[in-house]
């Protein structure tokens, strides 16, 4: 994915709902609701995440809670690939890694299991929005600090107004992030 489809842009665009002042005044809320329930557009979305993990080479697609599962599981199943999650604290059994960050709206912590991936896994990250940043950038270091080397991001929708880009810059180290649409 050297530039964005503008096709597929036009499309997925299309289904994304503006919702000012959620879930607190001052946020303009982008609600993929719409896209998940045509058929079109969310199919075009898992073929387009699917795609994508082919051609980095991908051997497994992390999905960060909870919208981010909605895409990756079944871009990660149409790749014919399994799937990782990133989920919030407290919710996975067992040995995990933990990072706290800061998101649009307030802050939490993300974990993943420590024997999510087998050694030399590749990895696609999938999420539906790049905001500040801080949930990428936990989950990129979540991805390294479980042993498994990171091929790319795709984000659904990156919002160009914030500086979510520039902050994971460090967290990328040269791995492509990719946003299909970019507001
Ligand atoms: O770039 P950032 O500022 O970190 O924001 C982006 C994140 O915010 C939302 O997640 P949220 O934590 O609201 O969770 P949800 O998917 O469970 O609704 C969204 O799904 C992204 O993961
Ligand atoms: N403005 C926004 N819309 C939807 N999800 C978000 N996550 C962080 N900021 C968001």
């Amino acid at each position: 994915m050297t530039s964005p489809d503008p096709v597929l842009a036009e499309l997925l665009t299309s289904r994304i709902r503006d919702v000012p002042d959620y879930p607190k005044p001052g946020v303009l809320f982008k609600d993929i609701a719409p896209l998940l329930a045509d058929a079109e557009a969310f199919g075009a979305l898992t073929r387009a995440l699917a795609g994508r993990a082919a051609e980095l080479g991908a051997t497994k697609v992390v999905g960060l809670e909870a919208r981010g599962f909605v895409l990756a599981a079944p871009a990660a199943f149409a790749a014919g690939l399994g799937f990782v999650p990133i989920r919030k604290k407290g919710k996975l059994p067992g040995d995990v890694f933990a990072r706290s960050y800061d998101l649009e709206y307030g802050s939490a912590t993300l974990e993943v299991q420590c024997d999510a991936f087998a050694p030399g896994e590749k990895v696609l990250v999938v999420d539906d929005v790049l905001a500040t940043g801080g949930t990428l950038g936990a989950s990129l270091d979540l991805v390294r600090e479980a042993g498994a080397e990171l091929a790319g991001v795709v984000v659904l929708m990156e919002l160009g107004f914030l500086p979510g880009r520039e902050r994971l810059t460090g967290h990328l180290a040269g791995a492509p992030l990719d946003a299909l649409v970019t507001v």
